[in-house]
């Protein structure tokens, strides 16, 4: 089938009886990127995997998944797609690799592959482990190999870094980025700003159900440096604001050559200033 965007949203909404959840919602991804849906608790972002992935049908509007309408998603459609949602639907008493067999069974993969992705996550010494005996990370870890497993187009993540310790996060940010690099597309939701602005070419801030900005974040971030200063910190512990404008380099540079610079930031505002900026609400 042809098709020139992964993911194609056109005008999605839900409601829920009187409560409207996402209000007509356009977005589009293209292959190999990966994309970051941001909103607080509560803001709509489960919902819209739910509807992209056929779950839930929407009140309002469509979307297409590899050119496929969502509300006719078939198995082959399925077998292109990896998702981490929040059921995780592990086996709890099989081992890692018990549960994986069920999967490569299902998707018909060569035995090896279970190996190979056990590796790839860093499981392979805990291939015989029950999963109910794995901490958190490494649940997430098994997680993440069942749903790479038969190199999917696209992968669905829902939350994929939320309560992990931080070396678990960048682990789980290096195993999507090499699905990117191996052509994949990302859509994942996270509440974690930083996140986002780490691992995303592309994110569209949600608030109450409404994409209230979209792009690349570095970009988001440039477009909201009203401000435009530089802070200086001077080793005797002084702070300094300039504006960034032709003048500041000079001062820059008296301060240089008196060895008195202990470091220099832009005041750039990171997401979550350009969120509260947008919305009045920060992120929680
Ligand atoms: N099946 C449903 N019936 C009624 N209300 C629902 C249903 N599913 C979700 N909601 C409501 O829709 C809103 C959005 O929920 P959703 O789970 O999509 O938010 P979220 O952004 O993923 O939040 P979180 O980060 O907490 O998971 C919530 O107010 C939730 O209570």
């Amino acid at each position: 089938m042809n098709y020139d965007s992964s993911i194609k949203m056109m005008g999605i909404s839900q409601t829920f009886g009187d409560k409207t959840v996402l209000k007509n919602i356009d977005l589009t991804l293209g292959k190999g990127e990966i994309f970051g849906l941001l909103g607080p608790s509560g803001a709509g972002k489960t919902t819209l995997i739910k509807i992209l992935t056929g779950q839930l049908v929407q009140t309002g509007g469509s979307a297409e998944v590899l050119g496929t309408d969502t509300r006719k998603l078939t198995s082959s459609i399925y077998t292109k797609m990896g998702m981490v949602l929040d059921n995780t639907g592990l086996y709890e008493r099989l081992s890692c690799r018990d549960n994986l067999a069920l999967f490569a069974q299902i998707y018909r993969l060569p035995k090896g592959k279970i190996r190979e992705i056990l590796k790839d996550v860093g499981l392979l010494e805990a291939e015989k482990r029950p999963v109910n005996k794995l901490s958190k990370g490494m649940r997430q870890r098994i997680v993440m190999a069942r749903a790479l497993m038969h190199d999917p187009e696209i992968l669905f993540l829902d939350e994929p870094g939320s309560a992990l310790d931080p070396s678990t996060v960048n682990e789980i940010h290096a195993l999507i980025r090499r699905e990117q690099e191996k052509g994949a597309t990302v859509f994942l939701t996270t509440h974690n700003m930083e996140e986002a602005a780490k691992l995303c070419d592309h994110v569209a801030l949600l608030h109450e159900g409404k994409i209230v900005e979209y792009g690349n974040p570095e970009e988001i971030c440039r477009k909201y440096n009203h401000q435009n200063r530089i802070r200086i910190l001077l080793k005797n512990g002084r702070e300094v604001t300039l504006q960034n404008e032709s003048d500041a380099a000079d001062k820059i540079r008296e301060f240089f050559a008196s060895e008195q610079v202990e470091s220099i930031h832009s005041t750039e505002p990171n997401l979550e200033t350009v969120f509260l900026e947008l919305t009045g609400r920060r992120f929680e």
